[in-house]
């Protein structure tokens, strides 16, 4: 049987990350497209000359042309510019949507069965634009955001708790900026509830408030650390995770930004939720019951999600 393709839409920092990982987890033949001439095409001859040393085979091409990404399976999309320090991921979203248009055409052209997992920032608005450029059907374009920020959360929490990353969950939904919800009573330590452990005496409220608000600056954290652009690492993984769920049929329960309509209360938007993620795309999306005070903290977020895309068909009529 055929491997899976891959197309990787922007090589830079994630997109080449995306790529070596996608190799080396051999979840199939790998485009990495690019407009820039030569670096998709540098990259992925570097990345093929490390399957001798880690063992895998793959097919593994660079592209600048639409026309390689032909039949994809599954689409990861990173093309766009990062923010520098000093700047919100939302002052990307006039130069970030001309890429989603090249972008989503493309796709629609070339890769209409793919499922899209869109990474470009300002993410929420980025991923409602690309389904829209694309046309491609709502549960088969979903954007990367949660699982890095719950991530993010895991990560602070084992080093709270003294415990392994693999043991502590958590759920960070709503919009990936500034308004995040990084959801104390959905996250846990082996099952038990952070509130519980505040009452056992393992952390006080106050180093858990430090701790979600880490959280929702952790991307600007690493801005800042950085100099140059945003984190890379971290997000690939996250996204790899997602495109694994999807092409081994996985149903992984992660949170992402997909197409809410009707559940949370919501009436079609990008924002981000629980969800399913299998062979056909999102299979489900988990409608949790938010209690007052994190309801709050979700609207707050939805409506920043919202105003991003109001500005988005104020900058393209053709999205209005
Ligand atoms: N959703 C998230 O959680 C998350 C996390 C990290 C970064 N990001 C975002 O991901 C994006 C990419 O980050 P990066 O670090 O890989 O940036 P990068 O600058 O290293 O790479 C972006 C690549 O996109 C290419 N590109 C630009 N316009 C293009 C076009 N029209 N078609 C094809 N390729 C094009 C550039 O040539 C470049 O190689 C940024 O917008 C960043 O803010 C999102
Ligand atoms: O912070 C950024 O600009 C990149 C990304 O959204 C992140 O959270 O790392």
């Amino acid at each position: 049987m055929a491997r899976p393709k891959i197309a990787l839409i922007g090589a830079g920092q994630i997109g080449g990350t995306l790529a070596h990982l996608a190799a080396i987890k051999e979840l199939g033949d790998i485009i990495l497209f690019d407009i820039a001439e030569g670096t998709p095409q540098g990259k992925a001859l570097d990345i093929a000359q490390s399957g001798p040393s880690e063992g895998f085979d793959a097919v593994m091409k660079g592209a600048n042309s639409y026309a390689d990404i032909a039949g994809a399976d599954v689409c990861i999309v990173t093309a766009g510019v990062p923010r520098k320090p000093g700047m919100s991921r939302d002052d990307l979203l006039g130069i970030n949507l001309k890429v989603m248009k090249a972008v989503g055409e493309g796709i629609k052209q070339h890769a209409p069965n793919a499922f899209v997992i869109c990474i470009t920032n300002p993410l929420d608005a980025m991923v409602w634009a690309l389904r829209e450029f694309s046309g491609l059907p709502h549960e088969k374009v979903v954007g990367m955001a949660g699982v890095l920020d719950s991530a993010r959360f895991r990560h602070f929490l084992s080093l709270e708790f003294d415990v392994s990353m693999r043991d502590v969950t958590a759920f960070v939904l709503g919009g990936h900026g500034d308004t995040m919800v990084p959801l104390t009573r959905y996250s846990t330590v082996a099952g038990i509830p952070l509130p519980d452990l505040i009452t056992m005496g393992w952390t006080t409220q106050e180093k858990l408030d430090a701790i979600v608000q880490r959280t929702r600056d952790g991307g600007a954290e690493i801005v800042g650390l950085l100099k140059t652009g945003s984190a890379y690492y971290a997000p690939a993984t996250s996204a790899i995770e997602m495109a694994e769920s999807y092409l081994k049929d996985q149903k992984r329960l992660l949170p992402c930004a997909a197409w809410v309509d009707g559940a949370f209360g919501l009436k079609g938007m990008y924002v981000g939720v629980p969800t399913v993620i299998g062979a056909k795309g999102i299979e489900r999306i988990v409608d949790i019951k938010l209690n007052p005070t994190e309801q709050v903290m979700f609207d707050k977020s939805v409506e920043a999600v919202k105003g991003l895309v109001e500005a988005c068909k104020g900058i393209d009529p053709t999205l209005a």
